[in-house]
């Protein structure tokens, strides 16, 4: 019987799928006017655009906003082949950012226990509750309204999602590096995000968010997605990663450890004694430690001194910067870093490089007075 219903409700939601699919496809061949993509992430006005509540695209009244990465996944192959990899068992409990209309989380809701969906915008949440309610679904979704950024995550299993992609860096850290233990992330990415979270030390791609990632977590990459499969077409192509946190991470403190690969980072392509012998960053060490009375605390800061700083530095502060560049050459040699780039560093090295420094009396530091783990992923990796 229960076998029987599930079947009946897979049917079903297939073929609201379908239906939307040829709805949109009839749409756009009729009048693309008719099918309206917004720019604007102005409430107000978008409130005055909402004609009418109804799920899905009725008549084309249901305005996408680009602003809001609003590009709906209607293929429902790929549907099918995202809920497939990320292995959901049935007693399971998935977190989907960004739900949309709910082509994904209809399909969530058959495989796993719960849904818990966050979505920013109000007509999706009704649309999405409508659609779950239809199938019977209602007492195994929760719709939590607003930002994913902000808003707290309840207790989850794994991550599914079509995230809006303008807010895959931060988003990506703040489950990475937050409080929830779960077993994946299944995530469709733009295609050029995806490659650099992917990426090795020694590729090109290879960037500070990488370095972090690999931190915590291991990444592989599912699957392409063709532009043609969402709605409205996108410029840009997607891709399907998955994220598996570690089970054992490194013993470091993370608040340091993003001060410190910003740092690293902050000339990709140069060698490590290029970056870390700028007079501006040992400049920096010397203002913080006179300022608060900390021998060797290096802040992370992409901020220059202003001239007038620049022309108060005494010639005793100037022995100091160059005493403290010796320092720090000293302890780039010891470890064989001075001519490597940070680009070409394994996890291990930026480790050991960290713990030569703070052996040394030196540690990193954020500039701002931030409180919590989502304080500092949103001030490294903003919104
Ligand atoms: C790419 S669409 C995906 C829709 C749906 N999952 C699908 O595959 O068809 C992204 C969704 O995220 C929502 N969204 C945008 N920014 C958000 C945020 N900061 N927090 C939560 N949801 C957001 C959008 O309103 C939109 O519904």
């Amino acid at each position: 019987m229960l076998h029987l219903c599930k079947d009946l409700s897979t049917k079903i939601s297939r073929l609201i799928v379908i239906r939307q699919q040829f709805l949109l496809h009839q749409l756009r061949a009729k009048s693309s006017r008719r099918f309206i993509i917004r720019d604007s992430d102005n409430e107000e006005d978008e409130e005055d655009e909402i004609v009418d509540k109804e799920p899905e695209i009725q008549e084309g009244r249901l305005h996408l906003f680009k602003s809001r990465g609003q590009h709906l996944l209607t293929n429902p192959r790929i549907l099918d082949s995202i809920v497939r990899k990320s292995n959901i068992r049935p007693s399971d409990t998935v977190l989907e950012i960004g739900p949309g209309t709910g082509n994904l989380t209809m399909k969530l809701l058959e495989a796993a226990q719960r849904v818990v969906a966050v979505e920013i915008d109000k007509r999706m949440v009704e649309i999405v509750q409508k659609r779950a309610a239809e199938l019977g679904f209602e007492d195994r979704i929760t719709v939590i309204g607003g930002d994913a950024l902000k808003a707290e995550f309840p207790r989850f299993d794994l991550v599914v999602a079509n995230i809006p992609y303008g807010i895959s860096s931060p988003l990506v850290a703040k489950l990475v590096f937050g409080e929830n233990k779960f077993r994946s992330a299944t995530l469709l990415l733009q295609k050029e995000f995806a490659r650099r979270i992917l990426a090795n030390p020694g590729d090109s791609e290879f960037n500070r968010l990488a370095a972090n990632v690999k931190l915590v977590a291991e990444v592989e990459f599912v699957m392409d997605v063709s532009k043609k499969d969402f709605v409205p077409i996108p410029k840009v192509d997607s891709s399907v990663i998955k994220i598996h946190p570690k089970e054992d991470i490194p013993v470091v403190n993370l608040n340091e450890w993003w001060a410190f690969t910003r740092t690293c980072f902050s000339k990709k392509n140069k060698t490590l004694g290029a970056i870390f012998k700028q007079k501006k960053k040992l400049m920096e060490l010397i203002r913080l430690s006179e300022t608060r009375g900390v021998e060797g605390t290096f802040e992370a800061s992409d901020d220059g001194m202003s001239s007038e700083q620049e022309s108060d530095l005494s010639s005793s502060s100037n022995k100091r910067i160059s005493s403290f560049r010796e320092k720090v050459i000293d302890i780039l040699r010891s470890g064989e870093f001075e001519g490597k780039r940070p680009s070409k560093l394994s996890t291990e090295e930026f480790l050991v490089l960290l713990s030569l420094f703070n052996q040394a009396g030196i540690y990193f530091h954020d500039q701002a007075k931030l409180n919590t783990a989502s304080d500092v992923l949103l001030a490294s990796y903003g919104s």
